[in-house]
């Protein structure tokens, strides 16, 4: 095999969000629950003949060597050399973007993800999904995540992780048309950090009684995120005019969720020609996370 085309990279959303604490390192402690979603980014990668890793389609403000999704890969082609003292073929890598940057739906975490899985394959380089999951860390917290690749209550900065059922929906996801930088969120002085720590048993048992309409706690980046872009504000306002609205990890997008499609498609009515705004249905498992480790 020298190709995989059409790979999935899902978009997350964070049910809630508390920031606990803080590491010495400066890094902030966190409380979450990422929920997949079936609308994401679009890869396709090509093992090359040479050793160059390339990114072949344009992400506007991203210049290839920065891209997540070529510093991923070039993380793994380095691993596979230490490993094997052989240095894996290059690779072109096309990213077809339909998730919005900065918007808190992980999706250059997810990109990345879904390039170490699919180079892992490419590769035949083996490694494991926790070796993978550790590997994509220092790039993003979020990556371990996709690579887990399920309904997942997350600690530590996101990386550790324990899989739980919440049940199906359907979400509105609005874009509120800004971009929010993740550090200018957590450098914040009116950010809280003293949420208290919640049981993992009182979020599951919190959804088993089918209340996944209306989210579990809150997101402690929502109050410093709607103070610096009043679109976010406005765009939460907006939609919990029909059930509970919430700001997905540091922002920008708003998210509510719905029983059925109808709900969400009369909802998606209402914002034509007022906001971005499309629907998504939960997912619980990634669609490619299962196969390709
Ligand atoms: C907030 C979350 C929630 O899922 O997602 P997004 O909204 O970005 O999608 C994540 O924790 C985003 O983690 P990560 O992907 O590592 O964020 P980055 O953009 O790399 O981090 C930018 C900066 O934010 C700060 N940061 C990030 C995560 C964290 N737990 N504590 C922090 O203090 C650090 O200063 C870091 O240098
Ligand atoms: N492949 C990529 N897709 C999106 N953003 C990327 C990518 N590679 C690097 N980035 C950088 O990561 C930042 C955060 O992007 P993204 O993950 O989409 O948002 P968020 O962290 O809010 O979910 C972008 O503003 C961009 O500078």
């Amino acid at each position: 095999m020298t190709s995989l085309t059409h790979c999935p990279a899902p978009a997350k959303l964070n049910l809630f969000l508390h920031v606990t604490g803080r590491r010495p390192d400066g890094y902030h402690l966190l409380q979450t629950a990422f929920q997949l979603i079936d609308r994401g980014d679009v890869l396709h990668v090509h093992l090359r003949d040479d050793k160059e890793l390339r990114r072949t389609s344009d992400i506007p403000g991203v210049p290839e060597e920065q891209d997540l999704v070529i510093r991923a890969a070039k993380l793994l082609q380095a691993e596979v050399l230490r490993r094997t003292g052989m240095l894996p073929r290059g690779a072109n890598i096309a990213v077809d973007k339909v998730l919005p940057m900065g918007g808190g739906l992980g999706g250059g975490s997810s990109d990345a993800a879904t390039v170490l899985m699919a180079l892992n394959k490419l590769w035949n380089a083996g490694l494991k999904r926790e070796e993978l999951m550790a590997l994509g860390l220092p790039l993003g917290a979020d990556i371990p995540f996709f690579i887990f690749g399920e309904t997942a209550f997350a600690e530590g900065v996101g990386e550790a992780l324990q899989a739980v059922d919440v049940p199906d929906c359907w979400y509105v996801v609005i874009e509120p048309g800004v971009s929010v930088p993740t550090a200018q969120i957590f450098t914040s002085e009116h950010l809280t950090r003293n949420t208290p720590p919640v049981n993992m048993a009182a979020f599951c048992s919190y959804y088993s009684e089918q209340r996944e309409l209306k989210q579990f706690g809150k997101n402690d980046l929502q109050q410093v995120a709607t103070r610096l872009y009043p679109q976010v504000a406005k765009a939460i306002e907006w939609l919990a005019q029909f059930g509970d609205a919430r700001m997905t990890g540091s922002g920008a997008c708003v998210f509510c969720a719905f029983a059925d499609e109808g709900q969400a498609n009369a909802v998606l009515e209402k914002a034509r020609g007022v906001w971005t705004a499309w629907k998504a249905k939960s997912l619980k498992k990634h669609p490619i996370a299962a196969k390709l480790i």
